[in-house]
């Protein structure tokens, strides 16, 4: 029997008020023909409760720029779902915080990509884009909406991190969601800002180290070797990776992707994720729970041993996997080794 998703990103719609430089859908203030209507939207939230009770988190593109997105949030919510939403923050306000809240939203993650205006209106190639986010999570706190910090490391904001961790921590934030850039989508056209695979390791050792002191929720996403560097550490210091000892990290691993989680784009196509372009199928054409348990795609990524190059020989493929995306943009094969791990399996 193949577990229901526990986590589906649903990019409500493709449009967007910002042009990020690393934007994975590529956005644009284009909507594009054929995006799911307000109806199918519901049809959808009807298959996802016939199946489980995952997180569904409302994405885009920027899921506000849709008129029905608050309409869509309270049918999920109605059907029990817990539903978060994840926007770039700038269009947020008083009115939008109320009906969000009076949605049932339950979190809402505002990417900040730079600790100061110069680098994160860079990335989102929109001046004033950051004091516009900044206002959004302001009213945020002032309607009681919890809220995290979303961060896409690149080497222009490496050196910044620890200053948007700072600031997460400062202005009351739930959680701080670090994301490791995928050359895919306008990202790809950044591949040489992409940090080399030893800083990977330091990042995510500081990251280790921060999560023992830090007051706020740490995860870092789209970074599988996380997993192996957790278990690594944890040997070092005589320990071992237990609910205990490291909390919820010790029950998940590193790629999620059509393992426990599935995206799901504006116009209907299921991937295993928003990063890679690779289609299980359409949820206009077959049903999601037909498209989820049955495709050779979520099929392969479930095989560890289908897993190729060093990934497949790796002791930690059960708890890491490498990033299937990273791997695809590289090669163009979903299930080869991850190119951004400097660990060599024996
Ligand atoms: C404990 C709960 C959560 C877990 C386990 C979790 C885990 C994940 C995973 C596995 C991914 C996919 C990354 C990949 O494909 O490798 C993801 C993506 C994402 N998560 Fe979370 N997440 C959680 C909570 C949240 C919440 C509460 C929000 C927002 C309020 C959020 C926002 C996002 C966003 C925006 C993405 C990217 C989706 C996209 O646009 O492609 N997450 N998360
Ligand atoms: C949901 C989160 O995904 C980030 N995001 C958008 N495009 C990419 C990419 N190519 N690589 C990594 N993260 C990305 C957004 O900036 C947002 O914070
Ligand atoms: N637009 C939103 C953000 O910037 C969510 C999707 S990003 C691909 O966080
Ligand atoms: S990353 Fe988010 S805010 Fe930026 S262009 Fe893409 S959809 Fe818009």
């Amino acid at each position: 029997m193949v577990k229901p998703p526990r986590l589906i990103a649903w990019e409500l719609t493709w449009g967007c008020n910002l042009a990020c430089v690393h934007c994975r859908g590529s956005s644009t203030s284009e909507i594009p023909e054929g995006e799911l209507s307000t109806s199918e939207a519901k049809h959808f939230v009807d298959e996802i409760v016939e199946m489980g009770d995952p997180i569904l988190i409302l994405t885009g593109g920027e899921p506000l720029v849709r008129k029905d997105v608050y309409e869509i949030a309270r049918y999920a919510t109605d059907k029990g779902l817990r539903v978060a939403l994840a926007t770039n923050g700038t269009l947020l306000n008083d009115g939008v915080v109320k009906k969000l809240k009076d949605a049932g939203v339950q979190r809402v993650s505002i990417s900040i990509d730079g600790s100061t205006a110069q680098t994160h209106d860079d990335f989102r190639g929109v001046p004033g884009a950051f004091e516009s986010s900044m206002r959004g999570i302001e009213y945020l706190k002032a309607g009681g909406l919890g809220f995290q910090i979303n961060t896409t490391i690149t080497k222009r904001n490496i050196d910044e991190i620890p200053a948007i961790l700072e600031i997460a921590t400062n202005i009351g934030a739930e959680a701080h969601h670090i994301f490791l850039l995928v050359p895919t989508g306008r990202g790809k056209e950044l591949e040489n800002e992409e940090i080399p695979p030893a800083e990977y390791e330091r990042v995510l050792n500081w990251f280790y180290d921060q999560q023992k002191h830090v007051k706020i929720q740490l995860k870092a996403t789209c970074a599988p070797h996380y997993f192996r560097i957790m278990r690594q550490r944890a040997k070092r210091e005589g320990t071992e990776v237990t609910v205990k000892t490291h909390g919820y990290e010790a029950m998940t691993r590193g790629c999620l992707g059509g393992i426990s989680f599935c995206f799901v784009s504006s116009t209907g196509d299921v991937q295993p994720c928003g990063y890679l372009p690779v289609i299980a199928g359409n949820i206009k054409e077959k049903s999601f729970k037909e498209i989820w348990e049955d495709s050779v795609l979520f099929n392969d990524l479930r095989d560890y041993d289908k897993l190729g190059g060093k990934c497949g020989r790796c002791s930690y493929k059960n708890v890491c996997g490498g990033c299937r995306a990273r791997a695809y943009a590289a090669t163009g094969d979903y299930m080869a080794e991850e190119p951004y791990c400097i660990y060599n399996p024996r």
